[in-house]
């Protein structure tokens, strides 16, 4: 490959200038690979502060359309929806997120009106809805397969039905990504796309997030008999496997930053649009060093997103995805 050794070979050469260190440079970052997540909340001229997650805010669907023009401005392809259900709306089996009228819907319909060029990603799993803070069913302390997919699938389709263009289950039931594909066909809703959380972990990292939607303090136990173990590598390609033989259009690992060698692992043995999330707990460790002075915030927010290009993710869902499309335009 090369011709000898040092002092012949200086690989510092095509690190000499910019001009240089642009034309070999092997990964790119661009708008086109952001995607935004956004909390809605119900009420009316409310906007509040997601206090482990600095910048981050809860929105009600009045103020939803202009929290949501800048994306629009910076052309960002697409954003995904995550409801705060009020505690008195939760209940044992979830029964509000089959309410075709529930604030994810609402929000849907709002935003595919206001800005219909926007992609809308809708999370689908029963946690914002139930009592136990779950994302399935809960008999006998166990959390239920496939009574929680029956209900995933209504929860599907009526955001699809909704204007969601794509349904992104995060639930980890089993077989919940064919059972969501057919009843999407069934209702002729052919084109709408699924983008399945196909690894996702029993990771700590969603500590914040679950801040947001108050469902921590509701959640009893932990996920472990439904998300993944973090010591698990090999699991992850039979996971994605299983969730592309069920009719995934695009896959999800996750959390992001912790699991890039799972990232490339799955790009490189299935080659499909493959995506990562830069998780609430990932956004809030970069912002806490970063509000100390600890770390350079432009810097950092580039470096970090850049790593899941490296690894091979087409995209990331990511709570910095605003600035990151100012700076990537600056
Ligand atoms: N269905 C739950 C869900 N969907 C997205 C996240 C986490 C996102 C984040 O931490 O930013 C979670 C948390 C969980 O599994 O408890
Ligand atoms: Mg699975």
């Amino acid at each position: 490959m090369s011709i000898g050794q040092f002092p012949h070979v200086r690989p510092r050469r095509n690190r000499h200038d910019r001009f240089t260190r642009r034309l070999v440079s092997e990964n790119t970052l661009s708008t086109d690979n952001l995607i935004w997540p956004i909390f809605v909340t119900e009420g009316t001229a409310s906007v509040t502060d997601v206090a482990s997650m600095p910048g981050v805010q809860r929105v009600s669907l009045d103020r939803l359309a202009a929290h949501v023009e800048p994306a629009a401005k910076l052309d960002i392809p697409a954003i995904a929806l995550f409801p705060i259900t009020p505690t008195d709306l939760r209940d044992e089996n979830g029964t509000e997120a089959t309410n075709p009228d529930n604030l994810m819907c609402r929000a849907a319909r709002l935003l595919k009106k206001e800005f219909p060029q926007i992609g809308l990603i809708g999370d689908v799993a029963l946690d914002p809805y139930t009592s136990h803070g779950h994302d399935g069913l809960i008999e006998n302390g166990y959390v239920v397969n496939d009574p929680s997919v029956r209900i995933l699938v209504t929860q599907a389709v009526n955001q699809a039905a909704a204007g969601i263009d794509i349904i992104a289950p995060s639930d980890m039931m089993d077989g919940r990504v064919r059972a969501i594909r057919e009843a999407l066909d069934n209702d002729g809703l052919v084109n709408t796309r699924i983008m399945s959380y196909a690894a996702k972990y029993a990771s700590a990292f969603y500590g914040p997030f679950r801040d947001a939607l108050g469902s921590g303090g509701l959640l009893t136990g932990d996920k472990k008999t439904y998300q993944m173990d973090p010591a698990n590598s090999d699991e992850a390609l039979r996971e994605v496997a299983l969730d592309l033989q069920e009719g995934a259009d695009m896959v999800m690992v996750k959390p992001g930053m912790p699991y890039l060698d799972i990232i490339q692992r799955v790009r490189q043995e299935f080659a499909v649009p493959t995506f990562a999330y830069q998780v609430s707990g990932e956004y809030a460790m970069l912002m806490a060093a970063i509000q100390n002075g600890w770390l350079d915030r432009d810097r950092v927010i580039i470096e970090s997103l850049m790593s899941f290009r490296r690894a091979g993710a087409n995209g990331v869902l990511t709570y910095f995805a605003l600035e990151a499309a100012r700076l990537l335009r600056a």
